[in-house]
């Protein structure tokens, strides 16, 4: 294996004009590549990884096995994946556990409980990602964290069991059937965001943002400076769209710089801030519209950011 690995780095290094030895060596990290902007070959060594050169529209695929072999895989590389899923269900019980506390104490009240729980979950689901391995196989196992959460919210929210502490701090009213619809949603939206666009599409990570970030400030800054009523929704504020999009462009912005700056996309700053700011004031416009009744905002919100992300960026 390690044999494997020096001869195609070697290779890489050897055929590579445009690529540092630290570039390939993320590149060994990332299975897949995205770039927006003038096109650059990439070394036939690197064929092995999922590569999207914009303008040259090349998907190359990896396969499993090569890649495998490359990176170390084999029954390691699912105890990695296993080991970084319990971490980071046992980080979402935690924090659900600690707003339960914070709010039984009457330390926050809480609507901000619940609020702080919908931004906080999906960001930091979304931040842990990278802690899972290479392997084509840890975006599933990444998605067992919300699967699980689904399944407790479905277990609560029909009342086939008790659990005061998770109603408490992710209910409006504190009612078990409160589980199965904002809540769920979410979760539903964070299980699809992590099989079908993971952690090297910018597509995923604005809508999460979006979706959490925006829309969990608008409740927030709404409901506190929300004296300016919007003229079509009597329900939503000047204060709370503004914060969404502000707010919601702002995470957005962060978490791409995030992903990009552990190598998992490369991003033309100037056009991306663009994209992101139209994206952003889309999931607002949608967010703002007298549909609650209709359709949950953490439905309409992140798929709203999906389509206008998918159009602006033309990434899958
Ligand atoms: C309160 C939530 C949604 C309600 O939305 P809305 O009705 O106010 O618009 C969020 C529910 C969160 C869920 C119970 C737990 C999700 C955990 C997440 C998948 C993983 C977090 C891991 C991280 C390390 C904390
Ligand atoms: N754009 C927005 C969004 C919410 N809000 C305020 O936040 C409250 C909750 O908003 P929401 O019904 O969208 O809450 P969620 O569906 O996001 O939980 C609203 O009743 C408003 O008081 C606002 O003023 N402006």
């Amino acid at each position: 294996m390690s044999v494997g690995i020096i001869a195609v780095a070697a290779t890489a290094v050897v055929n590579s004009n445009t690529l540092s030895f630290t570039h390939f060596r993320l590149s060994l990290l990332r299975p897949r590549q995205f770039h927006v902007g003038p096109s650059r070959s990439l070394p036939g060594d690197l064929r092995f990884a999922h590569y999207y050169a914009a303008g040259e529209k090349t998907v190359s695929r990896a396969t499993p096995c090569r890649l495998r072999a490359v990176l170390g895989g084999g029954g390691g590389v699912e105890l990695r994946d296993a080991g970084a899923t319990a971490l980071v269900v046992a980080g979402a019980y935690a924090l659900v556990s600690t707003f339960d506390v914070l709010t039984n104490r009457n330390l926050i009240q809480q609507n901000l409980s619940r609020k702080l729980v919908h931004i906080l979950s999906g960001l930091l689901f979304m931040a842990s990602w990278p802690i899972f391995s290479t392997s084509t196989g840890a975006r599933y196992f990444a998605s067992l964290v919300p699967l699980v959460n689904c399944l407790r919210l479905l277990v609560y929210g029909l009342s086939l069991a008790n659990d005061e502490g998770l109603i408490k701090s992710v209910t409006r009213e504190g009612k078990p059937e409160e589980l199965l619809r904002g809540p769920l949603y979410y979760v539903l939206i964070l299980i699809l965001s992590a099989i079908f666009f993971w952690r090297d599409s910018p597509v995923g990570v604005i809508s999460v943002s979006m979706m959490c970030g925006g829309d969990g400030i608008a409740d927030i800054m709404g409901r506190r400076f929300g004296f300016l009523k919007l003229p079509y929704n009597q329900q939503k504020s000047w204060a709370g769209s503004i914060s969404m999009f502000v707010f919601g462009f702002l995470i957005s912005l962060g978490m791409l710089y995030y992903f990009s700056a552990l190598g998992y996309f490369q991003l033309e700053w100037r056009g991306t801030i663009q994209r992101v700011a139209l994206v952003a004031l889309v999931a607002t416009l949608v967010e703002s519209l007298p549909t609650t009744g209709i359709v949950d905002d953490n439905i309409s919100v992140p798929l709203a950011s999906m389509v206008a992300a998918f159009l602006s960026f033309g990434y899958y």
